[in-house]
């Protein structure tokens, strides 16, 4: 929702005895003009732009609240006079100092229709990664190099072919994989990329690369200017190690022109307390949508890094909500998905997904590619109406069949 020339930020704050409305007064005037009632009537009129203003406060005290059950959401205006059209100068703004005052959560920000003109978004988005990849009717797989700290071109180059035999629509980097000596950038996609063309004449699929872009901020879009020169396709990012702002700067600079998949590396020390932080569907979602990701990763309701479902499915409308003036980002649920989840992703997600797996598909007891293999028929089945176990039982299905053996599987 667009609000003339103010952003709009709402807060959940806990306290047993607070007065809500003098709070939620207190953080308008005190991140805005600081002070209000001392100023002279002259002064007054002159900062009047620039003051915050409360839009509504909502107090949750059920009868016999416990101590510490106490809250309020609390909906505050900042005037876009205030602060310069870029995610740092709001942040800032709304939950700079703020973040440290007690136990409140930054739960959502509105955006002005000028704020929101300054964010092209993700130049590719869902239909864009689909076009590339020539893909319209099915959800995506993407696979994760594992362990490929300490190996050289020769090793990375055995699995990445592995992983696109199995049928995979993309394969990203580990996002602990940084330059290094064995496996340099340039290198990195040179070979991944060789690969890929070899597996393509097999699978006779197109296949997207997500090359780690790390280094410091000053030569990040070097870098990725270098990987795309050497072939790469995609990049992924550690979008919170380095700030909206360096994805913002990515995602903007039209000579890198390939989707942007963000990691969501750090994102545990900002959203998984109810008290503290910056809640998931905006952290994850909406901020990462308006600074220009194309895919965005986050912990699946299913797999070994949970997050609730209802706040899952939060992060996915973030991505998606045509109410932002960008294009969809690509929902990416992961972290412990293996080929007995599928029929749960796609039943709360929809076919808009990526399934994204890295132990889930080498830890296949057939190998690496049939650990693809086995997700690319869980996924046909779902779409077959098919159980699990009865699309195993079909001939050709002896991947999935033996992933259910080990994994289990859940619908
Ligand atoms: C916490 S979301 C990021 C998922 C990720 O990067 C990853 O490596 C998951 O690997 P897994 O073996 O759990 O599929």
């Amino acid at each position: 929702m667009s609000h003339g020339s103010v952003c709009v930020a709402t807060y959940r704050c806990y306290d047993d005895k607070a007065d809500f409305n003098k709070k939620a007064l207190g953080i308008a005037v005190g991140l805005t003009v600081g002070s209000w009632t001392d100023l002279p009537e002259a002064r007054k009129a002159e900062m009047e732009k620039h003051l915050g203003k409360v839009v509504s406060v909502t107090v949750h005290e059920p009868d016999g609240a416990l101590p510490g059950e106490r809250y309020a959401d609390l909906r505050i205006a900042y005037p876009d006079v205030n602060f310069s059209r870029d995610i740092p100068a709001l942040l800032v703004t709304v939950f700079g100092k703020l973040s440290m005052d007690g136990r409140i959560k930054l739960i959502d920000l509105e955006f002005s229709a000028s704020f929101a003109s300054a964010f092209p978004g993700p130049k590719f988005g869902i239909a864009g990664v689909r076009e590339l990849l020539g893909v319209h009717d099915r959800p995506l797989l993407m696979s994760i190099f594992k362990s490929v700290i300490g190996h050289d071109l020769e090793g990375l180059r055995e699995q990445f072919y592995k992983q696109a035999l199995g049928g995979v629509d993309l394969i990203k980097d580990d996002e602990i994989l940084f330059e290094n000596p064995l496996t340099p950038l340039e290198k990195r996609v040179e070979t991944c990329m060789a690969a890929a063309r070899l597996a393509e004449r097999e699978t006779g699929q197109k296949l997207l690369y997500a090359v780690n872009l790390t280094g410091p901020t000053s030569q990040l879009a070097a870098n990725a200017k270098r990987a795309i020169a050497a072939g790469a396709n995609a990049l992924l990012f550690n979008v919170l190690a380095y700030g909206y702002d360096a994805l913002h700067m990515l995602s903007s600079d039209p000579d890198i022109n390939v989707p942007i998949a963000a990691h969501p590396s750090l994102a545990g020390a900002f959203y998984p307390s109810p008290h503290y932080g910056i809640a998931a569907p905006l952290l994850l979602g909406k901020l990462m949508r308006l600074a220009g990701a194309d895919l965005v990763l986050f912990p699946s309701p299913y797999g070994s890094v949970v997050m609730p479902k209802e706040e899952n499915l939060a992060v996915q409308s973030a991505l998606i909500d045509p109410a932002l003036p960008v294009r969809a980002s690509m929902p990416v649920p992961s972290a412990g998905i293996h080929p007995g989840l599928v029929p749960l992703i796609l039943r709360d997600f929809g076919k808009e997904v990526v399934v994204n797996a890295g132990g889930g598909i080498h830890g296949h007891p057939m190998g690496t590619a049939a650990g693809g293999q086995a997700f690319r028929q869980a996924i046909a089945a779902a779409e077959q109406g098919l159980s699990l176990p009865e699309a195993a039982k079909q001939p050709g299905n002896e991947a999935l069949q033996t992933a259910i053996d080990l994994w289990g599987f859940k619908e």
